[in-house]
């Protein structure tokens, strides 16, 4: 049989890490609030992409995320590999701004049908490609992917549905989603940072799925939109394993830095009751 494909969060922290030379992190930052773990990311990312108008929260966020350092010092610090996309929405002084520090800025609008997201991804293959880098070592963050308008959070989601080879997660907002892909998977989650909440959704139609590791675990349970689906589950252990005969979306809420999500919001489960919530 074969492996179980491991999704792990050790890309969160320095300290999580299993310290791999082959383990690669690559960032694209999109036009919606940055996580506070941005600059952490950012500092370790061999990557680094702007999609369209994630440059002005680059160029707005980062100075507002590390007081005590003038802002001119951070946006000269902090300059991305290649900003791309339909450029609709950078705006001109950081447009300016970048183009002056030598930042290539690549214009694709003459494609329409396909996100800022969409095309960042495609770099970022194809630049794994060239530089003959497993896909395996690579895991690609999309910051300040979730939240804000729901056409762009749900995009987002189903770009997750069409690359199912990569380790592709998206932080925005106080959570942290990617896809457990069909299949078997063990999640290990960096439980200093995420849960206790969690989910586990099938959005591309119905799902048989068996897990553990979860306060209320599926077994060979079957779940569809419109009908059930694991959502407000509490992590329960450091490896949560997940069969499933479909794509699933695994989303845990995202503490210290993962932005957003200030007030609480039952961080603190009660007892286990043993019933559903
Ligand atoms: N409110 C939001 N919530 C979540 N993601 C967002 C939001 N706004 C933008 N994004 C993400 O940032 C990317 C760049 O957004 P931007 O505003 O620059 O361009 P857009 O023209 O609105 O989006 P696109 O051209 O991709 O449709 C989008 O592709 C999307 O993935
Ligand atoms: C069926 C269909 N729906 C929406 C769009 C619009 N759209 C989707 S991605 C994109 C690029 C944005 O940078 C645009 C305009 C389309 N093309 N096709």
């Amino acid at each position: 049989m074969a492996e179980p494909r491991v999704l792990s969060s050790a890309f969160l922290s320095d300290k999580g890490s299993n310290g791999a030379a082959s383990e690669q992190l690559a960032v694209v930052l999109l036009n919606w609030t940055l996580p506070e773990l941005t600059p952490a990311l950012w500092a370790r990312a061999k990557l680094r992409v702007c999609a369209d108008g994630g440059a002005n929260r680059l160029f707005d966020e980062l100075p507002r995320m590390l007081p005590g350092v003038e802002a001119a010092a951070v946006r000269a610090q902090y300059l991305p590999t290649i900003i791309k996309g339909d450029l609709d929405s950078i705006r001109l002084d950081v447009r300016a701004f970048y183009q002056a520090a030598g930042v290539p800025i690549v214009d694709l609008s003459d494609d329409q049908d396909s996100t800022d997201l969409q095309k960042c991804i495609e770099y970022v293959r194809r630049q794994a490609e060239e530089q003959s880098l497993r896909l395996c070592d690579l895991t690609l963050v999309a910051l300040g992917a979730l939240g804000g308008r729901l056409d762009h959070t749900l995009s987002n989601l189903s770009t997750l549905h069409a690359h199912p080879d990569l380790n592709l997660v998206l932080l925005g907002d106080g959570n942290l989603s990617r896809l457990a892909p069909a299949g078997r998977c063990v999640i290990r989650p960096d439980r200093r940072l995420e849960g206790p909440t969690c989910g586990l959704v099938p959005c591309t139609g119905p799902a048989v799925a068996t897990s553990s590791g979860l306060r209320w675990n599926l077994d060979r349970t079957a779940m569809h939109f419109g009908g059930l689906v694991s959502t407000s589950n509490i992590i329960e252990a450091d490896e949560v394993a997940v069969e499933s005969d479909a794509h699933l979306v695994w989303t845990t809420k995202l503490r210290g830095g993962g932005g957003g999500g200030t007030h609480s919001d039952g961080e603190e489960p009660r007892a286990a009751s043993g019933a559903a919530p």
